[in-house]
């Protein structure tokens, strides 16, 4: 045993010829959804693989979804969806900006939160929440805050990323305490937060918008007749941000985008809201995406492309897509306060 091994040994009274054990940390990962290696459609293909095998998003039975996955969508999605990803990937640091900007939330996380190890990780694709789990606890990480990084819950999303991180540390002999955080839908900050990006994205237009559609992700209408709460959740956050904006619900209604698959999903539909709008003589329009922590294919792509398409088609005149929280100083602020209450007795 060299000197620096024996004088580590004492440090942490451990008998002579031990292994050397690294203080102990905290840690906090930064989960979001996932994405694409890059824009191609082999790459696609194996994210699509990934994610729509989860149980969690497609509850079919498995005889039934998986002829239905690898017969006909795993053929078709990738070519078109990977058109998608090129016209909004980030060529600079060549990822998606899913990824640039929850890389970027997590850094600037650690930077304000000090005394903890941030880290992040995606629930389909890279890196991996069980690359991540095992590099924390290799790190010391002995008790790991994972914050998913959706505001509403729903199980597509936030149970979805605890059965990943449970998945994972039942293959550890020696798991870290583990702690989910919470949605935060209804939190003051988060709330806060959309109201300042709204407002400072607003005083950059030269227009006023005759009114904004509050987008969120839709989900089967199925899931929520079983008791998924998203929608629930989604309503709230409507109603305080409208409250803070001073809008009424006519001024600013909810719809639910992304369609997928042949099931009723949650209505309206934000394209069909985005067209009857434009026929009912709206000529100004903005969308928010408060469902979104990071602008993705599904904010940059289907609504400030193809939404602002429909809603010239439809007779609009001026479209706005607001951006999402991404790596805003607001944004950083509501996951400190919300990475610090749920460590509370760790750090
Ligand atoms: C049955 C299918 C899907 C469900 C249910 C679903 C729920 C859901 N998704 C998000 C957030 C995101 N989804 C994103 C992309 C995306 N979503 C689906 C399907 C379902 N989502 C697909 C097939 C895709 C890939 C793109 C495509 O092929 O159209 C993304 C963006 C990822 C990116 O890299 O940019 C996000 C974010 C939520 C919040 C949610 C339930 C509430
Ligand atoms: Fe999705
Ligand atoms: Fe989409």
């Amino acid at each position: 045993m060299g000197a620096d091994a024996a004088s580590s040994s004492k440090a942490n009274h451990t008998p002579e010829g031990h292994p050397a054990i690294p203080a102990a940390k905290t840690g906090v990962l930064l989960v979001n959804l996932g994405t694409p290696d890059t824009p191609e459609a082999g790459a696609v293909r194996r994210y699509l693989r990934e994610f729509l095998s989860d149980e969690r998003i497609v509850d079919l039975p498995r005889a039934i979804w998986l002829p239905v996955l690898y017969g006909i969508i795993l053929n078709v999605r990738p070519a078109a969806t990977a058109r998608n990803y090129a016209k909004i990937w980030r060529q600079e640091s060549n990822e998606s900006p899913l990824r640039y900007y929850t890389r970027e939330q997590a850094e600037k996380l650690a930077a304000s939160f000090e005394g903890v190890n941030v880290d992040w990780a995606m629930r389909y694709g890279n890196p991996s929440i069980a690359s991540r789990l095992d590099a924390m606890k290799a790190d010391g990480c002995e008790r790991i805050l994972v914050i998913p990084l959706y505001p509403q819950y729903s199980a597509t999303t936030t149970a979805s990323v605890a059965d990943a991180v449970f998945d994972a540390v039942k293959k550890m002999r020696w798991q870290p305490a583990i702690r989910m955080a919470p949605a935060f839908h209804d939190h003051p900050a988060y709330v806060e937060a959309l109201a300042a990006v709204t407002r400072r994205h607003l005083e950059t237009l030269d227009f006023a918008p005759e009114r904004v559609i509050l987008s969120y992700h839709g989900l089967p209408q199925r899931y929520f007749d079983l008791g998924d709460p998203y929608h629930c959740h989604c309503a709230k956050t409507s109603r305080l941000l409208r409250g803070k904006m001073g809008w009424t619900e006519e001024f600013a209604p909810l719809a639910f985008q992304s369609k997928f698959g042949r099931e009723k999903w949650l209505e309206p539909a934000t394209d069909e809201t985005i067209k009857e709008l434009g026929r009912q003589g709206v000529k100004k329009l903005a969308v928010i995406m408060p469902g979104f922590m990071a602008d993705c294919i599904e904010t940059l792509e289907e609504i400030d492309i193809a939404g602002r398409e429909t809603f010239m088609e439809a007779g609009g005149e001026a479209f706005t897509a607001i951006p999402c929280l991404n790596a805003t100083p607001e944004a950083i602020s509501m996951l400190e306060m919300i990475a610090r209450r749920e460590t509370a007795g760790w750090v």
